[in-house]
């Protein structure tokens, strides 16, 4: 179970740790991790290996000036790329490039970074070290600079990024400076001291590649409580159970899907075949619109009118398909009104976020919720841009969770699940494959059907996610894609996934 710490939080522990420290000692540490990870990525006759070292201005720069003279001591031929800092450096930083001018690695000769975009570009590298800049980049990285990071992205060897891919915020996933900024495009990430949450959100999962993360071995009493984690099956594996012989439909819940307003019937079938799937003892897809009979490829599920539905029979999934009609909004309120655990998702987020009366009828419910806005319905919630939500994610699914009172999944790469206390868990599991239409009907009727099944709100938001990103991974791993898989195909690999899931972890 992961822990991820904020830039702050690094620095607080970075600085409790070198007061017991000789100086300079973290970054000889974070240069030789740094080393390791390179050398495990280099071929066997390591004098062959044509390693590229970008060593920045700062003390990012200063891991990197460390890992080239552990890198040409062994033997590899590397050339390091180095950004003289602007003024004075800090004293390690300046024992690292000591060290690595009496190392057998050479320094390109090179009058600015423009010059360094040519060498990156004009020579086939077997490897290159990116310690361009860390958690200590205050602004995007432009000119020169961004040239080369742009000459670097185009390489097509392994790329180890020190500490944080140069251009992305560590807290965030955001690159730096938005549109007007770039990062660079690790394969392999070593991070030092502990995870941070902006290495697997946003723009993180694409630009960290594979993360590894190294203490530098400082002692655990150093490090603060985590307010986030990875999320990981030992979250909430213990919640998964096996299936007794005693049991009967009735043993495993009920829910009620609500939506299918004219035109979208397709998204409540998607999501009550999902909470069907997995594990729902009886599922009922109720619609806006007018019901059809019944649903010819799973007659198990019971369609519906929405009118007059009995909302309190049933753990309701409500959003799939409904429309933002008036209609819509009165059957979101009597909804609401129930005490029935609840799933609000697509256009009952919409509603909610246009509606005062209905934010304070959620405000006051007891029952366990669970809100899964993609970013554009996590903005309308917040009155924000989508892009404001995607520059600071974390803070935007925290926001949701205490102002709406729920667990909040906000949808994306890196999917984030946030408890009403702040709490946030960076999901691990799935790929672009879930970027297409009715994913999220089949992620709202997954947690209403852990909702009946007894699971609490916060570990049936933590499996959801989990589950559902687990069965694309599933299929891309089968070669079916990501591209083209649709999301009718994730149901049955989901019904596999949690099978799994009881068999190993449940009770
Ligand atoms: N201190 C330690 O014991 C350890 C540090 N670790 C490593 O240190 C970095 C953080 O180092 P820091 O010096 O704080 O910051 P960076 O190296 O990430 O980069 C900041 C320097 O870069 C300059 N800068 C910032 N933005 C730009 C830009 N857009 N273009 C050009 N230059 C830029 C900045 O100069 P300023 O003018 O902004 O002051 C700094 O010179 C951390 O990530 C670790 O890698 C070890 O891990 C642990 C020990
Ligand atoms: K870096």
């Amino acid at each position: 179970m992961t822990p991820l710490f904020t830039i702050a939080e690094i620095r607080a522990i970075e600085h409790a740790a070198a007061q017991r420290l000789p100086a300079g000692a973290l970054m000889q540490r974070a240069g030789q991790a740094g080393a390791n990870e390179a050398l495990d990525l280099l071929p066997f006759t390591i004098s062959r290996a044509r390693v590229l070292v970008l060593a920045g201005p700062g003390n990012n720069g200063g891991d990197a000036l460390e890992t080239a003279a552990h890198l040409g001591h062994a033997g590899a031929q590397v050339t390091i790329l180095h950004l003289a800092p602007n003024g004075a450096a800090a004293p390690e930083r300046v024992a690292a490039l000591q060290r690595a001018r009496s190392s057998p690695a050479r320094f390109a000769d090179i009058a600015s970074a423009a010059d360094g975009a040519a060498l990156a570009s004009g020579t086939d590298w077997t490897l290159v070290v990116d310690g361009l800049f860390g958690i200590g980049l205050a602004r995007p990285i432009s000119g020169d600079v961004a040239t080369l990071v742009e000459a670097v992205n185009a390489l097509r060897c392994p790329i180890v990024a020190l500490d944080v891919p140069s251009g992305l915020d560590a807290d965030t996933g955001a690159i730096v400076g938005g549109a007007g900024g770039v990062a660079l495009r690790a394969t392999h990430t070593i991070t030092f001291i502990a995870d941070k949450p902006g290495l697997h959100t946003a723009e993180g999962r694409d630009h960290a590649g594979i993360v590894i993360v190294s203490n530098l071995d400082i002692e655990r009493e150093l490090f603060p409580p985590a307010r986030a984690r990875l999320n990981d099956v030992a979250l909430f594996g213990h919640c998964a159970r096996r299936r007794r012989h005693s049991s009967h439909k009735g043993s495993h819940g009920s829910v009620a899907v609500i939506g299918g307003a004219p035109g979208m019937a397709g998204a409540p079938i998607l999501a009550a075949r999902t909470a069907l799937a997995s594990g729902a003892g009886r599922v009922y897809a109720c619609f806006i619109g007018e019901a059809p009979a019944f649903d010819a490829a799973q007659p198990e599920l019971m369609c519906r009118s929405a009118q007059g539905y009995d909302f309190s029979s049933a753990v309701l999934v409500i959003g799939p398909g409904m429309g933002s009609a008036a209609a819509s909004a009165a059957l979101l309120g009597s909804a609401l009104g129930s005490e029935s655990p609840a799933v609000l998702d697509a256009d009952a987020l919409n509603l909610l976020a246009a509606g005062a009366a209905l934010r304070a009828q959620l405000a006051q419910r007891g029952a366990p919720c669970i809100l899964t806005p993609h970013p554009l319905e996590a903005a309308r919630l917040l009155g924000i841009s989508a892009a404001q939500v995607q520059a600071d994610r974390p803070a935007a699914a925290r926001a949701l969770a205490q102002q709406l009172a729920a667990t909040v999944i906000l949808k994306g790469s890196g999917t984030l699940i946030a408890a009403r206390d702040g709490a946030i868990v960076v999901n691990t599991t799935g790929n672009p494959a879930l970027a297409t239409a009715g994913t999220g009907d089949v992620l709202s009727g997954l947690c209403g059907s852990l909702l009946a099944q007894g699971w609490p709100e916060w570990e049936a938001a933590l499996a959801g996610v989990w589950l559902h990103g687990m069965a694309a991974d599933v299929l891309v791993t089968e070669g079916a894609g990501p591209i083209g898989i649709g999301a009718s195909e994730l149901i049955p690999a989901i019904r596999t996934a949690i099978n799994r899931l009881a068999a190993h972890h449940g009770s």
